[in-house]
């Protein structure tokens, strides 16, 4: 999928909502567990009950590799699910990869190309030729960790350099000079909501990825004051807050409850930034 394709979405639907899949049985409701593809099943329907109000779905990949080979036939279906029924969508795996350059050329071969997905998580701590091989091609985009959510994000990221640049600055700005660099988007915690001034200066064009409101706390309110750009530029994560709202039979409709109460809130933030404009 390409940048105009996904912003067009988000300006029809009125969102930047992205619904996680952290598909962990041992949350999901119970009479699930009888189907013959239960990862699946709960995505599926996740999926169907949530779509009008999405522009990305993100299975962190975790949580289907934790089960093999099912898991992996699991997340190829999820992924197939919606390229077929709701194509306009854009996915991401949240894999986290990185490697030496032939190593990551084979991790963006099984993610963009046997898996199909839009877009693939990576860690830049390897550096360029880590990262370029998965920028080669072309619709498919790169999100790069920036400045992660979790406590221990600030244990390196924040880490400060002989001219005074943290080290989280320090991978956006050199990551802006690799080759096919627009390909890029950016992981920016919610939790860290006090950054995304800074992080806008240095990365004003690009998609920022932001997981954390929710279960994690992250205001939606708070990241969108600086992280909105021209184009919105922002895709919000939530899993844990939408997809088990509820663990119950109704799990599927308190899960769409839940997404459109984030999707109106994100209309709400939108129409009174374009009432100022
Ligand atoms: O900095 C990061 C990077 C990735 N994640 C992932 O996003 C979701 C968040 O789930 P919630 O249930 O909404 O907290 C999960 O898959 C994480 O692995 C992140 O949280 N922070």
């Amino acid at each position: 999928m390409n940048k105009a394709k996904l912003v067009k979405q988000i300006q029809k639907k009125k969102s930047f909502l992205c619904v996680g899949l952290d598909v962990d049985l041992e949350k999901i409701p119970v009479h699930l567990l009888s189907a013959e593809d239960p990862l699946f099943e709960f995505s599926k329907q996740i999926i169907d009950s949530t779509h009008h109000t999405a522009v990305a779905y993100k299975p962190n990949t975790a949580f289907f590799e934790a089960y093999g080979i099912k898991g992996w036939q699991a997340l190829e279906k999820v992924n197939r699910y919606i390229k077929e029924y709701y194509p306009e969508i854009f996915t991401i795996a949240d894999a986290k990869r990185g490697d030496i350059g032939n190593t990551s050329t084979r991790y963006a071969k099984a993610f963009f190309e046997d898996l199909n997905f839009d877009s693939v998580t990576v860690a830049p701590y390897m550096g360029r030729d880590s990262v370029e091989p998965f920028l080669a091609f072309e619709d498919k985009f790169t999100i790069m960790l920036a400045l992660t959510s979790n406590p221990g994000g600030l244990d390196f990221q924040t880490f400060v350099d002989e001219n005074g640049l943290n080290l989280y600055e320090k991978v956006l700005q050199t990551s802006l000079t690799w080759k096919n660099a627009e390909r890029l988007m950016y992981v920016v915690g919610a939790t860290r909501p006090e950054y995304f001034q800074k992080i806008r200066k240095i990365v004003p064009d690009h998609f920022l990825l932001v997981p954390g409101v929710g279960a994690q706390g992250g205001s939606l309110e708070e990241v969108c004051k600086y992280g909105l750009n021209k184009e919105i530029g922002l895709l919000v994560n939530s899993s844990r807050g939408i997809i088990y709202a509820s663990n119950n039979k109704d799990f599927a409709k308190i899960a769409r409850e839940k997404a459109e109460e984030l999707q109106q809130q994100m209309a709400e933030i939108l129409s009174v930034r374009d009432s100022q404009k």
